[in-house]
């Protein structure tokens, strides 16, 4: 297995937002971290990704302890944040031969994996642009290209897919699909469940900092005997009543 996380805990300060988080990931495999807003799923990916250190637990990537070798696990993982965090006044070669040279990749195979991944977003056009004056959809591409720039075996993707275009959309599905082959592991988080439900092998449904439940998506729909994977979400979640309630409360008021 290659991710391994047992008993994982977080607090910042005195507030616990998760509560001793459990799964495992293995190779070739895509799982997705499905959950509602504040549930926990950016904190359990940037630790995973050796961005912010866990308060207690075990959680090994790739056999390496992330909180005793952050930096090692850095150069093995590929991490995409929620929101692109990219230097504004840089031009994206700029910023790719930057995340190169920090990387240490040598300059052909960098040269290589740019055009190559530059060509299949279609961003050619933009690569001398200041980043700050690029459209948000343009970001995320710079963002998801610089996080595979090294090749990583694992790929940490926190809603990911966030402002792309169908066409691009596609593209990085079908770029996962043949990570995947290859053998690296994806962690994937999203609100999109058509998305999970095409690429995920398994799922983890975290709600208020645990894991509720894991699983295939059949297997999940199973258990909660429902029928699409938005209502084994909702039910899992405890929201469904909630949301009758809050639509029939808005269809009288209007
Ligand atoms: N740096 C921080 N300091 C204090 N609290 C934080 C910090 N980062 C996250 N939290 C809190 O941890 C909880 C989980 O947040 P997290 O961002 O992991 O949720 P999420 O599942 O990714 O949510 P979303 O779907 O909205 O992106 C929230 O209550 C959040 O306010």
């Amino acid at each position: 297995m290659v991710i391994e996380v047992e008993g994982l805990k977080k607090r910042f300060g005195l507030n616990e937002v998760l509560h001793g988080i459990t799964f495992t990931v293995n190779n070739g495999e895509i799982y997705g971290l499905l959950g509602p807003n504040g549930s926990g799923k950016s904190t359990t990916m940037k630790i995973l990704s050796g961005i912010i250190p866990p308060t207690e637990g075990k959680v090994v990537v790739e056999g390496i302890n992330v909180a005793k070798n952050p930096i090692d696990v850095k150069k093995i993982v590929g991490y995409v944040p929620e929101t692109p965090t990219l230097y504004e006044s840089l031009t994206p070669v700029e910023f790719f031969s930057f995340v190169g040279s920090i990387r240490r990749i040598p300059k052909n195979v960098l040269q290589e994996r740019i055009e190559k991944l530059v060509n299949a977003f279609g961003i050619k056009e933009y690569m001398n642009q200041l980043i700050g004056t690029l459209s948000f959809g343009t970001k995320q591409k710079i963002s998801l290209i610089s996080s595979l720039l090294h090749d990583p075996k694992v790929l940490i993707l926190d809603e990911a897919m966030n402002g792309l275009d169908p066409k691009s959309a596609r593209i990085f599905r079908e770029l996962l699909l043949e990570f995947k082959k290859e053998g690296k592991v994806i962690v994937f988080s999203t609100h999109v469940l058509a998305l999970a439900e095409l690429i995920c092998d398994r799922v983890g449904v975290i709600y208020n900092g645990n894991i509720i439940a894991e699983g295939s998506i059949d297997e999940l729909k199973k258990m909660a005997k429902e029928e699409t994977l938005e209502d084994v979400f909702l039910k899992l979640t405890q929201a469904r009543e909630e949301v009758a309630h809050i639509v029939s409360a808005l269809k009288e008021a209007l």
